[in-house]
């Protein structure tokens, strides 16, 4: 769908129309071809403009069309012949220019820029290069190295930057598409040979071979085993060193093997589960469009310990006024110095004014009198907690949300110590607040659907990726996580290493194995839960039986390192050693391997060899099936819920699209059966008894991940 009309008599205006955001659909790509054939056919057009709908150029092409057989005109060749018009063909960029919408635009001679517009080539976070020529192309306009930066990062860059990289040829403050036109006359008739990108070299770059092999190692090593960006080195390469033609095919060739990848694949899922997380729905009916979000510009944060200091940095960023409360005098003034060092840096990072008059400090419960909303982060205690909201309950004015920012705490619970449970909602971050993206909000029986809204909404504005959760122990993500740890235990009284585990763990692609991951956030914080949990025994117990508790098989290996004081990286030992407390660098520890060995010796375990495959299995199986008995429990609403979490939270490699994607792909009667398999070896590890949903959905011949909920709602029908 593209429109086309005369204006200023002889410009021909074409008007993409595909909302929301006029992606490259089939019918848009004949549009196009239609449109640009009708301008340069009339005689009384001098030149064209290209423009979109609705404030926005073009999202690039339509992802939705990704999965099916391809229909409509290829992109490529309708952007040669926009190039090898005989008139001048300007784009008129407004919103966004991304992907197949920027490549469009590259293709015309010309580009003006509306001063917020957003332009970039995203296709690696989706699995893919700029195949449409943007690899070829962009090179050849801004040079190889800031080519590189964008290609392989896929970043958007403001038409500021891009009028400076020379990407657009103008920015105008006013109407986009009246500049485009003005400009559009007044480069009729003048020749277009310098202005078609695809007759340009590459611009010359000293010592091309050290700079590709530069990149390479640096895009290899934050890549963590995603294909896409190399690819896209690949195909700029090309561009810098082969004539265009050869280097369109090289592009294609490239584009051919990430197509059909499971990566791409995995990406685009992400995309959509990014987005579909925001339609969220309670197991009550409420759900995100009919529920009205409250307005919050004044909010408070109670406790400022490190959580404290990252929410209320977080909110304030948001422009929201922010009451931060700490009753300790020492510890309000050392968070105010931390908190106004944060949003300092914060505001330098980004070019802007720093929001410290926005956060007002109080040693004094009572100034949250007239706020719109509370997030209560103080120690993780429960009767702590319960006593804050019922001060709350008292100082706050009607209708005030209260949240509570706990992982694992019961917000039930919490919420019925308080007169009005249904303004009580969870709000999980995680450590740093205003820097990690993913929020948990955790709602209970008796939430609102309107707090859900606004916590919701709230995370939105934050920039979280905001996860509606129902309430039970360690919500979704911590709950996932204790199974995969126990596992993780497990394989060290086996035989496994540490350094052997987190190596299986991030060649896989996650970014911190579950031994340094747990070095960094302390070992005494799992210790104190499980001490809470009644599992803790200290003392030399030794022989199998010590190693079952409360009817089921128990390491106690994390306990015992937390009686020698190792608690990770803040006190230099963990489950590796460090230069000191507080460094990051970890480096294996021959007192560990000693520490395992005599252990084994102890509890008469044999230690034998395991392999990647079997820390992976067990890990991650463990882990995807609580998640399947999640979705059964009806805790999250659906795999993406689940996946989205992980992803943005817990480190899980993106191009694997999450653990539930995961399953999917690598198939869920294998996951079954290699569960069976360990459950057969293991039989007092409940964890690795499948869960009834996973069976179920292989009974019904594992139908792909988008149809789970059909099976998911059966079987609840059927309860
Ligand atoms: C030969 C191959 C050539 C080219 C390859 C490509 O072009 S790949 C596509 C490259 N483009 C992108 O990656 C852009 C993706 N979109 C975005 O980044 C954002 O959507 C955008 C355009 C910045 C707008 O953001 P905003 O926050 O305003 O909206 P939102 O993200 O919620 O999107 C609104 C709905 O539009 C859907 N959508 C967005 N982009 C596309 C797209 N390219 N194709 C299809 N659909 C797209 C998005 O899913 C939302 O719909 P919903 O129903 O809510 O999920």
């Amino acid at each position: 769908m593209a429109e086309y009309n005369r204006v200023s008599e002889c410009v021909g205006l074409i008007t993409l129309r595909n909302p929301p955001v006029n992606a490259l659909s089939a019918a848009v790509r004949q549009g196009i071809v239609d449109t640009v054939e009708r301008a340069l056919s009339d005689p009384n057009v001098k030149s064209v403009v290209i423009c979109g709908q609705n404030g926005i150029f073009c999202g690039g092409a339509d992802i939705k069309e990704f999965g099916s057989k391809m229909t409509g005109p290829p992109l490529i060749p309708m952007i040669h012949a926009i190039e090898s018009a005989n008139k001048p063909v300007v784009a008129a960029i407004e919103g966004s220019a991304l992907g197949g919408g920027l490549e469009l635009a590259l293709g015309c001679h010309y580009r003006i820029a509306h001063s917020k517009a957003r332009l970039g080539l995203p296709e690696v976070s989706l699995g893919l290069l700029p195949a449409a020529g943007g690899s070829q192309r962009l090179p050849r306009l801004i040079g190889v190295p800031a080519a590189l930066n964008l290609i392989t990062t896929g970043r958007h860059v403001t038409a500021a930057e891009a009028l400076q990289l020379g990407i657009v040829d103008q920015v105008t403050d006013h109407n986009t598409v009246d500049a485009a036109v003005k400009f559009a006359l007044s480069v009729a008739g003048r020749s277009l040979d310098p202005r078609r990108i695809s007759t340009h070299p590459c611009p010359q770059q000293p010592d091309l071979d050290a700079l590709f092999e530069e990149v390479m190692q640096k895009v290899r090593q934050s890549a963590r085993g995603a294909i896409a960006p190399i690819a896209c080195v690949q195909a700029v390469r090309a561009a810098a060193t082969l004539p265009y033609a050869q280097g369109m095919e090289r592009e294609r060739e490239l584009m051919a093997t990430l197509f059909t990848s499971g990566q791409a694949r995995a990406l685009q899922y992400c995309f959509f589960a990014e987005r579909a997380v925001g339609r969220w729905r309670m197991p009550s009916g409420a759900r995100w469009d009919t529920s009205k979000p409250r307005p919050v510009h004044k909010a408070a944060v109670i406790g400022l310990g490190t959580m404290g200091r990252g929410i209320t940095v977080a909110l304030a960023q948001t422009g929201l006024s922010v009451i931060a409360v700490e009753t300790q005098e020492k510890q309000l003034m050392e968070a105010k110095q931390a908190i106004s060092g944060m949003l300092e840096r914060g505001a330098k990072r980004r070019g802007v004014a720093p929001a410290l008059d926005r956060v007002i400090y109080s040693q004094n419960i009572q100034a949250v009198a007239d706020v719109d909303l509370v997030i209560e982060a103080v120690f993780e205690d429960i009767a702590l907690k319960t006593k804050v909201f019922q001060q709350l309950s008292a100082v706050c004015k009607p209708g005030t949300l209260l949240c509570t920012n706990t992982s694992a705490l019961d917000v039930d619970q919490l919420a019925s110590e308080t007169p009005n449970p249904e303004l009580v909602v969870g709000m999980h971050f995680f450590a740093p607040a205003h820097v990690m993206k993913l929020l948990e909000v955790v709602y209970g029986p008796r939430s609102s659907p309107q707090a859900v809204a606004t916590a919701m909404q709230l995370g939105k504005k934050m920039g979280k990726a905001s996860v509606a959760v129902g309430n039970c122990r360690g919500f979704v993500g911590n709950r996932m996580l204790k199974p995969y740890i126990e596992e993780a235990f497990f394989l060290l009284e086996e035989g496994a290493t540490p350094e052997l585990v987190d190596q299986a763990l991030e060649e896989f692609g996650f970014s911190m194995g579950v031994f340094r991951m747990s070095d960094l956030s302390g070992l005494d914080v799992g210790w104190r839960v499980r001490k809470g949990d009644g599992l803790v025994e200290p003392g030399t117990a030794s022989g199998r039986s010590a190693r079952i508790r409360q009817g089921r098989r128990y390491s106690p290996l994390g306990d015992l390192l937390c009686e020698e004081g190792r608690f990770g990286q803040k006190t230099g030992r963990g489950w590796y050693q460090y230069d000191k407390p507080g460094s990051r660098v970890a480096r294996s520890d021959p007192w560990l391997h000693s520490f395992l060995g005599a252990y084994r010796a102890q509890h008469g375990l044999v230690a034998r060899r395991i392999d990647h495959q079997e820390v992976l299995e067990r890990c991650l199986y463990a882990l995807i099936n609580e998640g399947f008995h999640i979705l059964d429990d009806g805790i999250a609403a659906g795999p993406e819920d689940i996946d989205v979490i992980y992803v943005s939270g817990y480190g899980w490699p993106r191009h694997r699209g999450g653990p539930m994607f995961y399953a999917n792909m690598v198939g869920l009667a294998k996951v079954l059966e290699r569960l069976e398999h360990y459950q057969q070896l293991h039989p007092e590890v409940p964890h690795l008894q499948p869960s009834s949903l996973l069976r179920r959905l292989v009974a019904s011949g594992s139908p792909p991940i988008h149809k789970w909920g059909e099976v998911i709602k059966k079987l609840h029908s059927q309860l």
